[in-house]
């Protein structure tokens, strides 16, 4: 029976990568895929992932329709045998109703990858409609970590090193290193939630080690 299956984690664990290996393993087998993608790092119409392999990719427009797309690409005598789309907590849900809709009437596979939560730690509602509608979520095996060890769960957005929780859902990025001194930049960094939730992010943390009356955003540690 063809399926829906999101693949969820944090940032940077590994769902793109594991996106283009489905690719790679279908397409060496001689089947072809659709393959989409909003707002990757890479830029418009690539999926990318940071092991530094790269395909090309319909960028997913917000007012797209993806059944009336792959229709339209068989129709024109072109061939799907399998759907990809990365970055999906992006799509609108209408949207992942459609990818349903590819599964149910097309009856092809349809593999989402995305991040389920935001910076503040809140749904992305194309990652809700997908929890609500695919046969399967599967998280990724590969561990991200937080800076204290533990398995990392959550995104926090940083500016200055400072974990913020105020601004616009979507703001493209990347995790940034154990960077030092302060960054005007947007990043991300994964934390496990203990962290998220005191806001201490790996730059807070080093700052109180250094200085131990110092408490982090929030009071406790
Ligand atoms: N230099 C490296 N050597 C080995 N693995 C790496 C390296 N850089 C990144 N990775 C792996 O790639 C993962 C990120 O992959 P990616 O597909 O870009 O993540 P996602 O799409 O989930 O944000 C990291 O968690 C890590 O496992
Ligand atoms: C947490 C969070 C992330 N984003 C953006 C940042 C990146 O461009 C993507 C996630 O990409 P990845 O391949 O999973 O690393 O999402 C955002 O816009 N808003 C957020 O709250």
């Amino acid at each position: 029976m063809p399926e829906l299956v999101f693949f969820s984690g944090t940032m940077d664990c590994g769902k793109s990568t594991l996106a283009l290996q489905i690719e790679h393993n279908r397409s060496s087998r001689g089947l072809q895929g659709m393959i989409y993608s909003r707002n990757d790092r890479a830029g418009h119409g690539k999926l990318s992932s940071r092991l530094g392999l790269v395909t090309e990719a319909v960028e997913a427009a917000d007012d797209m329709d993806f059944y009336a797309h792959v229709v339209g690409h068989l129709s024109s005598g072109g061939r799907v045998d399998y759907v990809i789309a990365d970055e999906a907590q992006f799509l609108a849900p209408e949207q992942i109703d459609q990818l349903a809709r590819v599964v149910d009437e097309l009856e092809l596979d349809v593999f989402a990858f995305g991040i389920s939560t935001d910076f503040r730690s809140k749904l992305f509602p194309g990652s809700q409609r997908l929890v609500e509608l695919a046969d399967r979520v599967e998280v990724l095996q590969v561990e991200a970590l937080c800076w204290c060890g533990a398995r990392a769960t959550h995104n926090a957005r940083t500016v200055g090193n400072r974990m913020v929780v105020e601004g616009a859902q979507v703001v493209v990025g990347d995790v940034v290193g154990d960077v030092d001194g302060p960054s005007a930049e947007v990043g991300y960094e994964v934390l496990c939630r203990r962290h998220h939730r005191r806001r201490q992010t790996s730059a807070t943390a080093r700052a109180a080690a250094l200085s131990p009356d110092v408490l982090p955003v929030g009071g406790a540690r």
